[in-house]
């Protein structure tokens, strides 16, 4: 057979498939398994189905055979086993739902593909990815110590080098020094390491744990390297969740990857509302609420899962919210999931505050009452100022779990055998940064700076300009790297959206898309208060002539469908 590299030939769009792009999807399914059995019965109908081609049978040998049904004699050569339909899949895995890659963003993928073919065929000359967090995507360049110290990693031979390394090439000193430290620690990148993460990366995370929480001792031995904070979440959830009778607290809106593992894993989420009015802020007489609820409809409130700076709503929580939440878990005996990615992305005028730090301070303020919380931390090096989302790093630390539960845990982990290890080094370098003194330290102040200095300029810019927007009001985000502006659409777009069986948000998010390129995410992939219309949106694209676009478009569009 000739194979053909289909990418550098002309053809190698012919295959593009022509579905429909913008199907609704159900969204009284978004936050309970809708199911009706845990036991999945396939559909009684035939595994096996004929084929009553004429080719194939006059190919066949036993070509005397007429009926297609004559199964016992021509099994062979006239029947097929069928392909599999969805509905012979995991139920759970076909309805799961995420929408930051859901259908819009399918939608720009095939007009970007549409725009490398035929460029000029579009209103815009480029797609821009707001949709999903993802900052190199959008030309934010890695930081220099790190892709120094992997490649090292990557190439050990460059050693041989070093002069060469630092003379001619621009390395630093130091970023050598660590390569160095890290291949004694790791041995070669390419072998598996311990199911749990590399010993050494262990403890360097344990020590930045340690100084950001003012000395409360983190421990190797309860961090685990993970592939991103999705790994971790997915490990931790598939341990707590025996199924619909496990609840499990979230935020509204959320990062959908929750409400897609629950139902991957057919538990019940939960949901407790953020208080948009209030800059959305946790209410928790309203979480309250919800684990009391959840408890006299009979099914266990097991797990919450608090996101902290949120996403998508930018908010940062404050000692006294993280205190509340603390107190809802001890009485429930909830898990607490605190899911702390952009804990390095924080606005000036606001402070993260861990949640390891607050549960010590009130397991010293008030001895019993907190002792049995049991948390799992998460960080990441998909965001901060890293951005190194493709490397796959992060890790968890749990806190107050049994020896017996961590044992669970690290063996669901070494079903996996290990994360990604260039993803294990890459947490190292997060949580080791170069210290000032250090030659690499100047360069990647710099570098950081320039990178949290653009946050600020598109996130004011953006945020001003929805603002001034008929029909939109946006919350000023104190932290990550989202807006979620609240718009009320015009009624004429709220019934196209129903003629078209896509929620007006959607038709927002597909009409701006379609106008301006600009791909973002509706607000019910997140989940919002009924009768809202929310878009969510990164303020991580270059330069601000694509805000430009949006804004023409918002206008226009209301002049059409006002
Ligand atoms: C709140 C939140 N948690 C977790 C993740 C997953 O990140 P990772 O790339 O570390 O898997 C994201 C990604 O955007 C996120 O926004």
């Amino acid at each position: 057979m000739i194979k053909t590299c289909n990418r550098h030939s002309s053809h190698s769009l012919r295959g593009m498939s022509q579905t429909t792009l913008f199907k609704s999807p159900s969204s009284s399914s978004l936050f309970r398994s809708t199911s009706s059995s845990s036991l999945y019965i396939p559909p009684p109908t035939a595994l096996v189905r004929s084929i009553s081609s004429s080719s194939i049978l006059s190919n066949s040998s036993n070509a005397s055979v007429t009926s297609p049904l004559s199964y016992s004699t021509s099994r062979e050569k006239s029947y097929f086993a069928e392909r599999l339909e969805p509905e012979d899949l995991n139920p759970n895995v076909v309805k799961a739902k995420y929408a930051v890659r859901g259908a819009i963003p399918s939608y720009a993928d095939k007009l970007k593909i549409q725009l490398l073919k035929h460029p000029g065929t579009l209103p815009f000359e480029s797609v821009i990815n707001s949709n999903i967090g993802n900052p190199q995507q959008l030309g934010q360049k890695p930081l220099s110590f790190g892709r120094q110290v992997l490649s090292i990693l990557e190439y050990p031979a460059l050693l041989d080098h070093e002069r060469t390394l630092v003379d001619s090439m621009g390395y630093a000193p130091d970023s050598i020094e660590r390569a160095k430290t890290l291949l004694t620690d790791i041995g070669s990148i390419g072998a598996y390491s311990n199911s749990q993460g590399v010993h050494g990366i262990r403890q360097t995370v344990a020590d930045f744990i340690t100084n950001r929480d003012d000395g409360e001792v983190a421990y190797p031995d309860d961090i685990f390297l993970t592939a991103g904070a999705s790994s971790a979440v997915s490990t931790i959830l598939s341990i707590l969740c025996k199924g619909q009778q496990t609840g499990v607290l979230i935020p509204i809106p959320q990062y959908p990857l929750y409400t897609a593992t629950l139902t991957l894993n057919d538990a019940t989420a939960l949901p407790y509302y953020l208080d948009e009015s209030n800059g959305w802020s946790t209410d928790i007489n309203e979480i309250s609420k919800v684990a009391q609820d959840s408890l006299e409809a009979g099914i266990k409130p097991t797990c919450l899962v608090v996101i902290n700076p949120g996403n998508p709503t930018g908010s940062v929580l404050t000692v006294e919210a993280i205190k509340n939440v603390f107190d809802v878990a001890a009485k429930y005996g909830l898990v607490v999931i605190a899911d702390e990615v952009y804990q390095d992305n924080i606005f000036p005028g606001s402070e993260f505050h861990s949640m390891k730090k607050i549960l010590r301070i009130l397991q010293k303020e008030v001895p019993n009452k907190y002792d049995n919380i049991q948390l799992a931390s998460l960080h990441s090096c998909s965001k901060g100022l890293l951005g190194e989302c493709g490397h796959r790093g992060g890790y968890c630390e749990f806190i107050g779990f049994t020896p017996e539960v961590k044992q669970v845990i690290t063996k669901l982990s070494s079903i996996s055998l290990c994360s990604s290890v260039i993803g294990q080094a890459l947490v190292d370098l997060m949580c080791c940064p170069p210290k000032k003194g250090e030659p690499s330290y100047e360069l990647d102040q710099h570098e950081r700076q320039t990178i949290r200095t653009n946050h600020k300029k598109r996130s004011n810019k953006l945020y001003e300009m929805f603002n001034s927007l008929e029909g939109v009001t946006c919350q000023k985000p104190q932290g990550a790297m989202y807006m979620f502006p609240n718009i009320q659409l015009p009624f004429n777009a709220i019934k196209m959206a129903q003629n078209l069986d896509i929620t007006p948000d959607e038709f927002y998010c597909r009409e701006l898309l379609k106008a301006t390129g600009i791909c973002t995410v509706p607000g019910s992939g997140f989940g919002q208060q009924p009768g809202t219309y929310h878009v969510r949106t990164t303020f991580l694209a270059p330069g601000v002539e694509w805000m430009k676009r949006w804004e023409k478009f918002h206008i226009e569009f209301f002049e059409k469908y006002r």
